[in-house]
């Protein structure tokens, strides 16, 4: 697959254990933190330390792993002017209602009903029969002792007659009793489907799978300097990036005279990433391209990257974590980039889904016409019409939602578009992202991206390494494509399709500025994601498989490696 269009017509703990493990190699001796609840909204944890060192015992703040947040910074809070679900409630409903199901359906139903069944009654009359049945194999032994004894026998061979007839009884009471043991194996059958059954309504019908799967979130993300200056970072990195292709392509003309004039893939290439708009890639993605520049695998600077790196933590992956309750660490870009329509060039682009869990795109610009991003509702075939209200707004949405770029009829629309995945551990490191088994396993967007991996696992993977393994195999395929198609339409006809403008232009100033206080706190922290850092660089352009790990670099990421470690993305 060459740089698979990710669009288509479709550890704390382990941490946490290294430091402990660390520290218990240099002799340190952790004690509780002193304010175990943290700041005002628990959102950071201090644990002190007292190391033991040479020089005697010193004492250190160590910052324990952020946890998830269930709002936004209490500042910023309070100017969103729709109400989001509180996830963590949601997690704790979830937890409740199971448990209550479990104790409802596996313990206390079948233990009413069973004391319905008459079950006694039947046990005493069995008890006696088979003391019966012991009397007649003892008379049958005194038979056989001869005459002496036959008178006693007559005598008790009305008793017996008397017992013959309880013991048809009781025969009948042992096949009641049968019936009894079928009821209570039939009750037991039903209380427990019952039981799950309720668990997975408990779980599916929670604001943790429906509320975020078909709503789009339209937010401010950044300030219009910011968005001019992405602009401007875009066009030096297009610059830079035609001289490079001019100076490759007249090498390999030096190189290759024999070249197949317009046949010639390679030259091909390099005249469409020349062509007007010169530098920017046309290809980029196979299957729905667009006119843009990778913020990774083009040139952009390092000082870029870093800038960008940091907005994108202070405003982005802190919306996303209120929005989808997903833990912000989690959070793995996997393509960020920036897209240029304009009617002399690429105007607009057709209906598709995006490959990646959630996506984003920010308008950077105004003083153009037309443009705009038009979700659909695949159960109704209705759609909403998206054009944000100011410049550096945000729409966030589930990329399994059918959606198109409109046409720009006049000027040109910039867009910062972003496809991100959540890890439950990184692809690279095999570290834990933290992400909550709420978020993954029991959602069902999730679920589906990860199944949507698993058909594109053996059905464009074929040059896999790894071709035997089990997922690989046709039938796992199919079973993958049969479960992701299942899922998209159940979340479909069952996720309302909203648009929700979270933060009204008014506050938008307020609320980036709030968003910056809280992220300046935490600054200090090293930039991992078990410490709430997203993935916004170091993850992109890769094939991570239905398990988590992962699967193919890129062929657009080639060869820059090292160009990347240096740069420590
Ligand atoms: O142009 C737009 O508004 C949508 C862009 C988009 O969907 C994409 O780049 O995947
Ligand atoms: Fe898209």
């Amino acid at each position: 697959m060459s740089q698979q269009r990710t669009r288509s017509g479709l550890d704390s703990t382990r941490r946490k254990k290294d430091r402990s493990r660390s520290a218990c190699s240099l002799g340190v001796l952790r004690d509780f933190p002193e304010d175990a609840g943290g700041d005002v909204q628990g959102r950071r944890r201090e644990t002190t330390t007292r190391i033991r060192s040479s020089s005697g015992i010193g004492t250190m703040t160590i910052d324990a792993p952020p946890a998830y947040h269930s709002s936004l910074p209490h500042d910023a809070e309070r100017f969103l002017e729709a109400l989001l679900p509180d996830y963590e409630l949601e997690r704790r409903g979830i937890v409740t209602k199971s448990i209550a199901s479990v104790v409802i359906f596996i313990f206390v139903l079948p233990t009413v009903l069973a004391t319905i069944t008459p079950s006694e009654t039947r046990r005493q009359k069995c008890d006696e029969c088979d003391a019966d049945h012991e009397h007649g194999q003892n008379e049958q032994h005194e038979q056989q002792r001869g005459p002496k004894k036959r008178r006693g026998v007559r005598r008790d061979k009305k008793k017996s007659q008397k017992r013959e007839e309880r013991c048809s009884d009781a025969a009948k009471s042992d096949s009641d009793q049968q019936e009894a043991v079928d009821v209570s194996f039939k009750t037991s059958f039903i209380t427990t489907l019952l039981c799950v059954t309720s668990i997975f309504f408990t779980v599916f019908l929670s604001a943790n799978n429906l509320f975020a799967a078909r709503t789009i979130f339209v937010a401010p993300i950044l300030t219009s300097e910011e968005c001019a200056r992405i602009i401007d970072m875009a066009h030096r990195a297009a610059q830079r990036k035609a001289d490079t292709i001019l100076r490759e392509r007249e090498q390999y003309l030096l190189d290759s005279p024999q070249f197949m004039g317009e046949e010639d893939a390679k030259l091909a290439k390099y005249d469409s990433i020349l062509e007007e708009p010169s530098g920017w890639t046309k290809d980029r993605h196979t299957s729905y391209p667009t006119t843009d520049l990778n913020v990774v695998t083009d040139p952009f600077t390092a000082e870029d990257r870093a800038w960008l790196a940091e907005k994108l933590n202070a405003r982005l992956s802190v919306l996303m974590e209120r929005t989808f309750g997903v833990f912000r660490g989690a959070v793995r870009a996997n393509d960020i980039f920036v897209v240029r329509y304009e009617p002399g060039g690429q105007p607009n682009l057709r209906r598709h889904t995006d490959s990646s869990f959630i996506s984003f795109n920010i308008i950077l610009n105004d003083g153009f016409e037309g443009g705009g991003t038009r979700f659909h509702s695949r159960p109704d075939g209705t759609h909403i019409d998206v054009k944000p209200p100011a410049v550096g707004y945000g729409i966030l949405s589930n990329a399994n939602i059918l959606h198109e770029g409109l046409a720009t009829t006049n000027g040109t629309r910039y867009i910062l578009v972003g496809f991100d995945d959540i890890d439950e551990r990184d692809p690279f490191t095999g570290e834990d992202t933290s992400l909550s088994v709420f978020s993954s396993w029991l959602n069902f967007s999730w679920m589906q991206i990860r199944f949507k991996e698993g058909w594109q696992d053996g059905r464009l993977r074929s040059d896999s390494s790894d071709r035997l393994a089990w997922h690989h195999s046709h039938y796992a395929v199919s079973v993958f494509n049969v479960l992701h198609k299942f899922m998209t339409a159940t979340i479909d006809i069952s996720a309302k399709f909203r648009i929700m403008t979270l933060v009204s232009p008014n506050n938008a100033g307020s609320y980036i500025a709030a968003m910056d206080r809280e992220a300046e706190k935490t600054k200090h922290l090293e930039a991992t994601r078990s410490n709430g850092f997203a993935s916004w660089f170091a993850g992109q352009q890769i094939d991570v498989d239905v398990f988590g790990n992962l699967n193919k670099i890129w062929d657009s990421r080639k060869g820059n490696e090292d160009k990347f470690r240096a740069e420590d993305l």
